[in-house]
Order: structure tokens, then C-alpha cells, then sequence
């Protein structure tokens, strides 16, 4: 039978989290094993060295050289050591030269042990979280058919390019695209061959919003978006003509002589302090309104 100290020990180092213990100087007074061997594994002190070193010197010297994230870790951990919280915990990235790494960092008092100054600081690797949670973001700002960003990010991007052209006195342009005779298509092929039709189309838009104040999104349906940040109507005009060409070139044949085409309503203004996201669309959408009235496979202002 293994005496319980002996147990508490093994299990000690058995934790995948790395754990120290500290004393209120930040004097590293034990360490488990995953600690010495993560140590071990990125270059840091040797593992023998772990223990006697001092913690809070360590991240006030990465804290010197500008790294946010020991800034933090130095202040929370400042902030138990006195005594002003009880405990401190923050996530932060660690990559490596080979992979992307986020860890959560603790610190608390040594269960048991406040009055003689120990503290535990542990971190753990929650690298497989953070990678989870950042494509569910990821999804939720896409259209699962097309790959195009969808109208939540649309409105973002709106609302952010719209402050940035206000600051800059720049023109913002907008562009609202709905399909012609995609009902018919659709009938005419089926549901599968309307999904691919959109895919296309979307490889169109994404090819003629290539640059960071570009954004193509799929607003629903077979309508889409896309705005340009510091783009003139002359521009605007030469791009939304291109699209229509492009989207001639894909011959979605619906019926005989018949093929998928495109309506565009745009705008483009430098706006001012009174200019709203919401004027703006609502600008292009009388605009789209117009090509589609004039004939369908045009452009309107
Ligand atoms: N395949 C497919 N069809 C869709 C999807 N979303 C909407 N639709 C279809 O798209 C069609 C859109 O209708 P309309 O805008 O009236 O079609 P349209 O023939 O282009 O009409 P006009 O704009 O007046 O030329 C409807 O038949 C919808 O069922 C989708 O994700 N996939």
C-alpha cells in the first residue's frame, strides 16, 4: 500500500497541467513533471534549473521586451500575491513555430498554506477548445453554400467601412446583385444544379472582391451583396459591368435562348455624418429595383 503523501506526489506529477509552486517573491519552490517537461520541450530553462528560479522575474523580463500577454500574467499574479483577489485566471496564445497554442494560466493560494505565502500557478493547454470555438465563429460568418461571408458580416464590414470613409473623405461603394430567371433554372435542372448555379456565381463575385475593403457576401437566395471601400461610381460601374459579363460567360442555360443573368443596383457616396448603413442599402435596393423594371441583365444607380 502506497503511504498517502507518497500518493499525493504521484499524482502530482501525473497532472497534464504543468504546475508550479511559488512563495510570495515569486520564488519557484516546486514544480510536477509536465512543467520541467514542457520546459524541456520549448527551449526554456533547463529542467533542473525549474525550481529555485523566480517567476515573477522571469515574466517581468517578457513583459520588458513588449510580450502582452506576460504583462497581463505579471499583474494578475501581483494581484494574488498581495492579496487583492483571490485568485487569477487568463487565456492566452503560446504558438510555436510548428503549431497555433492557447493556454489558460491560474493562480490561487496553496490549499491549506495562505498564511505561510505559497501559491499554485498552473497552466493548461486548451488549444483544442480554442481551435473548436474559432470555427463555429468561423461558420457563423459563412454561407455554407457558397463559402461567401453572409449578412451578419456584411453589416459589420458595412457599418466599419462606412466610419473608415467618413474618417478618410473616401467614396464607399455598394452593390446589391439578385440572379434573373433562377426559378427557372432551378425547375428546369433542379435543386442540386441551382446550388452549383450559386456557386459559380459566388466564385464571380469573389474573383471582383479581391482587395481588403472588398467583401462579397450571400445576403439568401439567389441575391448578394458587395461593397468597396474608397471606390468611385465610375469604378463601381466598370466592376458591376464586369460581373454581368462574367456571369453571361457561365451560359446557365434556363431555356432555349434563355440564360442566367444578373441585376445590380448600386451606389457609391462619400458620407457624411448623417449617412446610415441603412440609407445606403436602401439606395441600391431602389437602384436594383430599377435594372430589374428596365429589362433585367443591366445596372441601374
Ligand atoms: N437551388 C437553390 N435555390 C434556391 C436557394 N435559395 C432560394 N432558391 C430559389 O431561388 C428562387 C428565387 O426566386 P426569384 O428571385 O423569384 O427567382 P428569379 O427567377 O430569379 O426571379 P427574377 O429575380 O424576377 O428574375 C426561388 O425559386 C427559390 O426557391 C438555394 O439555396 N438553392
Amino acid at each position: 500500500m502506497v503511504a498517502l503523501s507518497e500518493l499525493h506526489t504521484r499524482v502530482f506529477h501525473s497532472l497534464e497541467n504543468q504546475i508550479a509552486v511559488i512563495d510570495c517573491t515569486g520564488l519557484i519552490v516546486d514544480v510536477n513533471m509536465a512543467w520541467r517537461e514542457f520546459g524541456r520541450h520549448n527551449g526554456l530553462a533547463a529542467p533542473q534549473d525549474c525550481v529555485g528560479s523566480n517567476y515573477l522575474q522571469t515574466l517581468e523580463c517578457a513583459a520588458e521586451t513588449g510580450d502582452e500577454s506576460a504583462t497581463q500574467a505579471l499583474q494578475g499574479m501581483r494581484s494574488v500575491l498581495c492579496g487583492h483577489c483571490p485568485h487569477y485566471e487568463f487565456e492566452y496564445p503560446c504558438h510555436s513555430p510548428h503549431e497555433q497554442r492557447w493556454f489558460i494560466m491560474r493562480i490561487c493560494p496553496l490549499y491549506g498554506a495562505r498564511e505561510q505565502g505559497y501559491f499554485v500557478v498552473t497552466h493548461l493547454n486548451i488549444t483544442q477548445r480554442r481551435l473548436a470555438e474559432n470555427a463555429v465563429a468561423r461558420m457563423a460568418e459563412l454561407d455554407p453554400l457558397t463559402g461567401l461571408g453572409n449578412r451578419r458580416v456584411f453589416h459589420q464590414f458595412l457599418t466599419r467601412e462606412l466610419r473608415r470613409c467618413l474618417r478618410l473623405q473616401q467614396p464607399l461603394g455598394l452593390l446589391l446583385l439578385d440572379l434573373d430567371h433562377f426559378k427557372t433554372y432551378n425547375d428546369l435542372h433542379g435543386h442540386a444544379a441551382g446550388d452549383q448555379c450559386l456557386q459559380q456565381v459566388a466564385q464571380v463575385l469573389s474573383e471582383h472582391a479581391r482587395r481588403p475593403e472588398d467583401l462579397a457576401v450571400r445576403l439568401g437566395g439567389d441575391e448578394f451583396a458587395l461593397a468597396y471601400g474608397a471606390t468611385s461610381l465610375a469604378q463601381l460601374t466598370q466592376i458591376a459591368q464586369s460581373i454581368l459579363r462574367d456571369i453571361r460567360a457561365l451560359e446557365l442555360l434556363c431555356r432555349k435562348g434563355l440564360c442566367v443573368s444578373a441585376s445590380i443596383g448600386m451606389v457609391s457616396l462619400v458620407p457624411d455624418d448623417d449617412t446610415t448603413e441603412g440609407q445606403l442599402y436602401e439606395r441600391a435596393d431602389q437602384a436594383l429595383y430599377r435594372a430589374k423594371a428596365a429589362g433585367r441583365d443591366g445596372l441601374s444607380v
